[in-house]
């Protein structure tokens, strides 16, 4: 048994909530014992450890999906350690923040929610201003989960920022994982000035604004339209709005779209869009020194990876976490990127581009699915008008402990009815005990070329 003396009258609102909540919790009406040195003092690990029962494990970190800057988390530690905790200070510190933190309550911690909530949001208010928990597992195919909200307001718009770009989103609508953060770095780090992207499943767009803001030109693509509305205001806050052509369709229809040869077939809408970019004196992809140059640069990152010990060769090398190597590596990457935050991208606009002429990277981030999207690779892009060497495609994908890489070679080379040289496999994060998530990347191989004198001849 025990008792909590509140020592801040400015958080004695929540402190009565709390208090409540243990009431009703532990079924008595008066919580005796003294924890002097009180509560404001006192991290929310530290209380939920006094107030949740013996043996119940404490949530020891949530998910915010607005982030502290560095020296923002340096000076809140250094500010609760010390025990100096002043308005002012709490201002300063906050400065970054935004305010959604994101639970994932377990079952046995489910009786507890409300006061857990309740802690958090006292202790991280004002950054956090609204505590959600996950509700049951995602099955929509637009991969927004459930959310209840157990403390603040009612507002699930916010602003993230990552890499020293900024993402306005609605969590409650659009997909969004803060624990990619790394992952979305690492790859954009492979990409280079003037390469040309498709995003099959870009959600708002954590690949393709770092992508344009390197100068990349991005074709973007999801089916929410929740999701393409805040890629698009994400292009905008970013001032890359000239480098990102945003579609809202099902990703096979966007690839079919995009790498159909003007006049060859009736024009869709998008095809139209990708038309009207590519102007008239526009030079092909391989005719131009600085696109071969970034070519050969892309073999290189490539190789850098393949070399990297965050990055897994399949027959070469075990899987392995991600190494620190592989960290220096994204950040160098990211520091470039934040000198670039804010700042319009400089030139006179991306040059003219014919995807179906060339594109050099498919990123495909949908793990669960993304496999089975490969066969629309396959045939698609046509050998009479492709120009220098083929793209890489990265594809997203689940690995359980029972499943193995080569599992997922042989499904892929299914689906795309061609043998796939040298796979590369990324360790991106474990999603479960058993299961995780990883970045499946590789060269589109030549059988996948669409050869229209061997349709003729046939
Ligand atoms: C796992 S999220 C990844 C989003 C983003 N690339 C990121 O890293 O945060 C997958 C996205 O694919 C979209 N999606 C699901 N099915 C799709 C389909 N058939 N065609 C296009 N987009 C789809 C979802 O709406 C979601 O935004």
């Amino acid at each position: 048994m025990f008792f909590i003396c509140f020592a801040s009258a400015d958080l004695s609102d929540i402190q009565d909530k709390v208090y409540d909540s243990l009431k009703q919790l532990c079924n008595i009406d008066v919580v005796p014992y003294t924890l002097t040195l009180g509560y404001s003092y006192w991290s929310a690990d530290h209380i939920l450890k006094q107030i949740l029962p013996d043996g119940v494990e404490v949530p020891s970190s949530f998910e915010t999906i607005v982030k502290y800057t560095k020296l923002g988390w340096c000076f809140h530690s250094v500010v609760c350690s010390i025990f100096c905790v002043t308005l002012l200070l709490i201002v300063i510190c906050m400065v970054h923040a935004g305010h959604v933190a994101h639970l994932n309550i377990s079952d046995d911690l489910l009786p507890y929610k409300d006061v857990i909530a309740k802690v958090i949001y006292d202790k991280n208010y004002p950054r956090i201003q609204t505590v959600v928990n996950k509700v049951g597992t995602i099955t929509n195919e637009f991969r927004v989960p459930k959310f209840e909200i157990l403390a603040g307001k009612n507002d699930m718009v916010t602003e993230v920022k990552q890499y020293g770009a900024t993402f306005k989103l609605d969590y409650g609508l659009v997909y969004w994982n803060s624990r990619l953060e790394h992952e979305h770095i690492r790859l954009v780090s492979l990409f280079k000035k003037g390469d040309v992207i498709c995003d099959m499943f870009a959600g708002i767009g954590p690949f393709s604004i770092p992508a344009a803001q390197k100068g990349c030109i991005i074709y973007a693509n999801d089916l929410n339209p929740d999701s393409v509305h805040y890629l698009r205001t994400n292009a905008q806050i970013n001032k890359v709005d000239d480098y990102i052509f945003t579609h809202n369709m099902d990703a096979r229809v966007f690839m079919q779209n995009l790498l159909r040869v003007p006049g060859s077939e009736t024009k869709l809408e998008s095809q139209v869009e990708a038309v009207n970019y590519s102007s008239e004196d526009m030079v092909p992809a391989n005719e131009s020194l600085t696109s071969n140059e970034n070519r050969s640069d892309v073999q290189e990152s490539c190789q850098k990876c393949i070399n990297d010990s965050s990055v897994i060769s399949t027959t070469t090398k075990r899987r392995q976490e991600t190494s620190n190597e592989g960290d220096a590596y994204c950040q160098e990457d990211a520091s470039q990127t934040k000198k670039r935050n804010n700042k319009r991208v400089k030139g006179s606009g991306p040059p003219p581009v014919k995807p179906w002429e060339h594109f050099d990277h498919v990123v495909m981030n949908l793990p669960a699915s993304a496999l089975q999207f490969l066969d629309c690779l396959s045939g698609l892009v046509h050998k009479k008008y492709w120009k220098g060497s083929l793209p890489w495609i990265h594809c997203y994908c689940f690995i359980r402990s029972s499943e193995s890489e080569e599992l997922i070679l042989s499904e892929a080379q299914n689906k795309l009815n061609a043998k796939i040289a040298e796979p590369i496999f990324h360790r991106v994060r474990d999603v479960a005990p058993n299961k995780a998530m990883f970045c499946f990347s590789f060269r589109l191989p030549m059988e996948c070329l669409k050869d229209e004198t061997e349709d003729h001849i046939q």
